[in-house]
């Protein structure tokens, strides 16, 4: 095989007189046959057999190259044979030839091959744009039409905006479209539209599909309504256009700015793109959801990596990306508590009235991994990064007011996009007590006047021990029509009779999930329901547990980005034996502790309260300490807890760090750098971090409750089959007896240690998983009357 020079192949001729090319670094040269054949594709060692002819081909750098085989080419001039028969490179097989006529000759025509190239490809790039503009204005007029028929039944928030983005998009398609004769081809499908370009602009257009995506969503939402809602919705409209329902006009009576720059953000800017990318070769599926497409927004008071004191935040920043990757359009809602990188102010702003005074929101948005990312802006969340749940109780309760309300609206204000959500084929997902308030808030301002009426609400349970609990004067703040106190009143006889945030939204809610299936029994009991047992069994036919997933891309020991310094390093199944002990190392060195491989390192993740356990390790550490053993905490919480971890630390130093702040950094250098991770909680909804834990090869010893119990099946040492140790109740001596166990199997049971680690990370954790069983609950809520 010979080598040509700098082009990024090599070939071989054959005895049948054909070629073989080698493309070196299997990519494949620009190249043509004379006369014209379809490409080949490379085989997977970068080779493809050319049968004898004419060819020429040009590398990476653009040197020419002309070759020919030994047998004339029909097709092929004879003026056109004998250049190509005149090679310019040498190689097996090929004769030299030098002749300085000819070389005058060939060079000429060279030039001039090479110009009716140019002024080949002009034109075909004109001709493409031409396409191009008059596909985009074909979906344009499409989705105006569709815009149109959402104006004519929809509220008038929503119209505003709507009109706003018609006139917008008109103007661009009456600069583009002049020519475009009416009732021009339309695609109805984003794939259809793929198909209409020519192969090589396809992947510039691959923003424009999104879009085009969402729009079709938007349609599809919309068609999905039958007539008789239309016919209702008329109604509503009636409504909106005698303006707001008295309740609500104080809330929605700022203008709406709609920055048309955003606006006109939308199609033509990627048309003007770039035109000649390569060839498109991701032609999408159909979405798994099928026909149960919807649109979601997620709302949460806090939401990763942008907002997180826990699991809250890790599910707002994943699960809405697994959903998305089902199909449905999908938002996040979250505070915005900080100045974030990538979101943008969308220049929208309205005013809300929390306990009678007006507050301004604004609204910023970033469309990340297919999903919407919208942060609410306000002078309440400004500057709460560091203590997003920090002030008095009346305080939260006021920024979750302002958040729930503002949050109802943002489908209807925020074009995402360009193209607001609507209120049509639309549900939320609320999260927790904080944001408990708005399925009753959509109820009771939107639903109970006939708006929204297709809009529905599920409430997630991840923590039933933090209700937004207060006195029954609490309900002055809320903002709500005097009728609805009686929901959020509730006696309990640790409380007496109290006002109860998350009571309310579990009645107002269409449809309740919790993170598992054995936290959904639990919450059923008195203890494990917190007082909300009662509302929890009356509501039970609405009620499903979803195990939570973990996002791979952020929690995956071949990827996490934590891994790559300081020692540490990337990791997988294959490289278990070599990378987990690096990062053993990497993690005893960083935190001062003595470097052995054959310590077993011990670590634990978490919120320092009742909740999680610490007690119940506090009471073991003298057993721990006769052991040889290294333990490492990480976490933040009751401050005396928080000074326990520094005492440990303080008291056997060679063997304890106690490691007091919030640090995701070292959260995950932990979970990677541990043997063992210990979960001893009292009650857990659900638990990631065992889950962070497996998928990095790290065995977790548990408190069987909860998810932790749905998720950590105990070590069968017959079998050789589970995931861990378990015990059953939160008592310190069973937590010493199972560590025992753990601790024994990983001293004298090598292979049983790694056949655990092993089953851990061999599990299909994603959320994948999880968001099918969400859209269950979708649908179901969407049928829900
Ligand atoms: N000091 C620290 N520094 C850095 N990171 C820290 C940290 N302390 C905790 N974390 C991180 O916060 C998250 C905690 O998640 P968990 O699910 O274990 O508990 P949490 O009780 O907050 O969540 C609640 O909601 C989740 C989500 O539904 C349920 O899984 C759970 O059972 C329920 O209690 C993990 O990502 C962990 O790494």
């Amino acid at each position: 095989m010979a080598s040509i020079g700098p082009l990024p192949f090599t070939f071989d001729a054959k005895s049948d007189s054909s070629v073989l090319l080698h493309c070196a670094n299997n990519r494949w040269p620009r190249f043509s046959f004379f006369p014209y054949r379809p490409r080949k594709p490379l085989d997977s060692a970068g080779n493809t057999a050319i049968s004898s002819g004419c060819w020429k081909a040009t590398g990476e750098d653009n040197v020419g190259l002309s070759l020919s085989c030994d047998k004339p080419v029909r097709g092929c001039s004879r003026g056109r044979q004998r250049r190509l028969m005149r090679p310019k490179a040498t190689a097996n097989g090929f004769m030299e030839g030098k002749d300085k006529d000819n070389e005058v000759e060939d060079a000429l025509q060279d030039t001039i091959e090479k110009s009716k190239k140019v002024l080949a490809m002009q034109r075909d790039l004109l001709q493409q744009i031409a396409d191009r503009r008059k596909l985009v204005s074909s979906i344009k007029s499409s989705v105006i039409n569709q815009e149109d028929d959402e104006v004519s039944y929809k509220g008038r928030g929503n119209a505003s905006v709507n009109l706003d983005l018609v006139s917008a998009t008109n103007s661009t398609v009456d600069d583009h479209s002049s020519s475009i004769p009416s009732g021009n081809y339309a695609p109805s499908t984003v794939d259809e539209v793929a198909e209409t370009l020519p192969s090589y602009i396809g992947s510039g257009f691959d923003e424009v599909k999104k879009e085009y995506g969402k729009l079709a969503l938007l349609r599809k939402a919309s068609s999905e309504e039958d007539n008789s809602k239309q016919s209702e919705d008329a109604n509503s409209k009636a409504v909106w256009s005698d303006g707001l329902p008295s309740f609500l006009s104080s809330s929605s009576e700022s203008s709406t700015i709609v920055d048309e720059n955003h606006q006109n953000k939308t199609i033509l800017t990627e048309v003007d793109g770039e035109a000649n990318d390569p060839v498109i070769e991701d032609v999408k599926p159909p979405p798994l959801a099928g026909a149960n497409v919807m649109n979601v927004v997620l709302v949460a008071a806090e939401c990763a990596p942008w907002s997180k004191t826990g699991g809250l935040g890790d599910v707002a920043g994943a699960l809405p990306k697994a959903l998305a990757r089902r199909g449905h359009r999908v938002m996040v809602v979250a505070p915005r508590y900080g100045n974030y990188a990538e979101p943008q102010d969308t220049g929208v702003q309205k005013v809300y009235k929390v306990d009678g005074q007006d507050v301004e929101v604004s609204y910023f948005q970033a469309y990340i991994d297919g999903v919407d990312f919208v942060f609410i802006e306000s002078h309440m969340f400004q500057h709460m990064e560091h203590n997003i749940y920090g002030g008095t109780r009346v305080d939260i309760l006021k920024r979750m007011v302002l958040f729930c309300k503002a949050a109802v609206e943002v489908p209807w204000h925020v074009p995402c996009g360009g193209v607001c959500y609507g209120d049509g084929n639309l549900v939320f997902i609320a999260n927790d007590w904080h944001t408990a308030l708005l399925p009753v808030y959509l109820k009771a301002y939107y639903r109970d006047n006939g708006l929204m009426k297709y809009t529905r609400s599920i409430l997630v349970i991840h923590n039933i021990a933090h209700q937004g609990r207060g006195p029954v004067d609490d309900f002055a703040h809320v903002d709500l029509p005097e009728h609805y106190l009686e929901p959020f009143k509730l006696y309990d006889p640790v409380g007496g009779e109290h006002f109860n945030i998350f009571a309310a939204g579990l009645k107002a809610a269409d449809r309740v999930v919790t993170v598992s299936h054995g936290y959904a029994w639990e919450l059923k009991t008195s203890e494990g329901g917190w007082g909300l047992h009662g509302i929890i069994n009356e509501n039970d036919w609405k009620l499903k547990g979803i195990v939570n997933g973990i996002d791979m891309k952020d929690w995956s020991p071949q990827f996490d980005v934590y891994l790559t310094s300081d020692g540490y390093t990337n990791y997988s199944l294959e490289t278990l034996k070599t990378g987990k002990p690096q990062c053993k190392a990497a993690l005893q060195k960083e935190l001062g502790l003595p470097i052995r491989k054959d310590v077993p390192v011990i670590g634990f993740i978490g919120r320092l309260d009742h909740q999680k356990g610490v007690d119940l390790i506090a009471e073991a550490i003298p057993w721990m300490m006769s052991q040889d053993v290294q333990l490492i905490m990480l976490g933040t919480g009751r401050p005396d807890l928080e000074q326990m971890l520094r005492q440990f630390e303080n008291q056997h130093h060679d063997k304890i760090r106690g490691w007091v702040g919030f640090s995701v950094k070292t959260a995950h250098r932990i979970t990677a750098g541990s043997d063992i991770l210990l979960m001893p909680s009292r009650f857990e909804p659900c638990g990631l971090n065992q889950l962070y834990a497996m998928s990095y090869g790290t065995v977790p010893v548990v408190h069987a409750v909860g998810g932790l119990r749905d998720t950590v099946q105990p070590f069968d040492p017959f079998n050789e089959s589970g995931l861990g140790w378990t015990f059953d109740s939160a008592d310190a001596h069973k937590l010493i007896h199972a560590l025992g166990n753990c601790l024994l199997t990983y001293r004298e049971y090598k292979q049983s240690w790694e056949g655990l680690q092993r089953r851990g990370m061999m599990q299909d954790l994603s959320w994948d998983n999880a968001a099918q069983h969400y859209e269950e609950v979708l649908v179901a809520a969407k049928y829900q009357w």
